[in-house]
């Protein structure tokens, strides 16, 4: 029995979000809420022929919602318009985070996954831990910045670029040749080639094309809208293909159909995600690796991650192996921006009124 619970459910990302969830055959109850009321979307969606249980719930109904919740999903508060960068919803973003967290502290067991969505992810995981730690609930390690959209983009433009120099047996989604780490938001976005031969092959064009396509992804699509709004159909899908692999890694199988739909949906071994590195086995010794090789201190990065039973098993260190000099010098720029956006996130908590 897996219940989810959406926060922020009516919104560009939470709508198509909570359709893919509701299809989802391992999410038993499904409850919907936002500020907006959601009772629309809830009888909308409990319409559908799947045996989960949806319920929409209204702005005074944030208790009731997150009752009983095995998995929190975060996709509430503001999103950018042309012009913006993602450190111009931390005000809004922040205050939401904090109120959401606490009450997830007050109503959810330690165990829940809360999985972040809204931006900037770099600074609003940060909240979500110190608002977890003041309160002394929740077992940090499942608290998740969700980064898989960078992952997605990058085995969707790597695979372009693949295609045009006509190698069509390189597939990035079959043979995980690329991974992305660090954080989200440009520079800090850091996109890792596995088997450096690809590097090579690809030339020097093409392959500084690709990092930055990876980076700036967000404003391409921001562009394309024309100003209505940032990605919400491409988020709604990467947020399902990870809350999906992640259930998959608790779910008991019994019926062979279900056993067919669980390897479907164990397309990745590792889940990108963006966490508090002293509270996840492995991550001191992830630590340690990026002081060596770049001279990066920080407490959050996000990294493949290896599920078991529907928690964080351990950290894949193997992705900082190899690097090539490009690579090295992405992590050193990226570090400037990353320190500056935990720290902004870990003062704001500090800093706002007791709770
Ligand atoms: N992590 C990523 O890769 C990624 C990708 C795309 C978008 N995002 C971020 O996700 C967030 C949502 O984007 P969107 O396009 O869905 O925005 P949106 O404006 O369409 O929807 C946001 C929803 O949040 C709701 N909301 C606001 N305050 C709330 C509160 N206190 N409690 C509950 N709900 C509340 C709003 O009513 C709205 O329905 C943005 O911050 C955006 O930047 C992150
Ligand atoms: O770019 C944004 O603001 C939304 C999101 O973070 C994205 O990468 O698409």
């Amino acid at each position: 029995m897996v219940k989810v619970c959406v926060l922020g459910a009516f919104g560009g990302i939470g709508q198509p979000l909570s359709l893919l969830l509701k299809i989802n055959p391992f999410i038993n109850e499904l409850s919907l809420y936002d500020i907006a009321d959601c009772h629309g979307i809830g009888t909308d969606l409990s319409h559908i022929n799947t045996k989960s249980i949806t319920r929409g719930f209204d702005k005074n109904g944030i208790r009731e919602a997150l009752k009983g919740s095995d998995i929190v999903v975060i996709p509430a508060g503001m999103a950018r318009k042309e012009g913006m960068t993602r450190d111009d919803l931390f005000k809004v973003n922040a205050g939401i985070m904090k109120t959401l967290c606490l009450h997830i502290g007050q109503v959810c067991s330690n165990n829940v996954k809360v999985l972040i969505i809204s931006n900037p992810v770099n600074c609003l995981v940060p909240v979500a831990i110190e608002t977890f730690k003041k309160l002394g609930k929740l077992r940090l390690e499942n608290v998740i910045g969700i980064t898989m959209l960078d992952v997605i983009r990058a085995e969707t433009f790597l695979r372009q670029h693949l295609c045009e120099l006509g190698d069509r047996e390189n597939d990035p989604l079959e043979h995980e040749i690329i991974s992305v780490v660090g954080g989200h938001s440009g520079t800090t976005i850091i996109p890792l080639i596995m088997d450096k031969r690809i590097i090579k092959f690809l030339g020097v064009e093409r392959y500084h094309d690709l990092i930055r396509r990876i980076q700036f992804g967000g404003d391409e699509v921001i562009k394309a809208k024309k100003s209505s709004g940032s990605a919400t159909l491409s988020m709604a899908y990467a947020a399902d293909e990870f809350i999906s692999s992640m259930i998959s890694s608790m779910v008991v199988v019994v019926k062979d159909a279900e056993r067919i739909e669980y390897r479907r949906r164990q397309k990745y071994r590792y889940l990108p995600g963006y966490v508090y590195l002293p509270s996840v086995k492995g991550g001191l010794a992830l630590k340690r690796r990026l002081r060596q090789v770049a001279h990066l201190d920080v407490d959050y990065f996000a990294v493949p991650l290896k599920f078991k039973n529907g928690s964080i098993s351990h950290i894949d260190l193997n992705v900082l192996n190899n690097l090539s000099q490009e690579e090295i010098e992405l992590l050193r720029i990226a570090i400037g921006p990353l320190q500056a956006n935990i720290k902004k996130g870990e003062k704001f908590v500090r800093n706002t009124a007791k709770m």
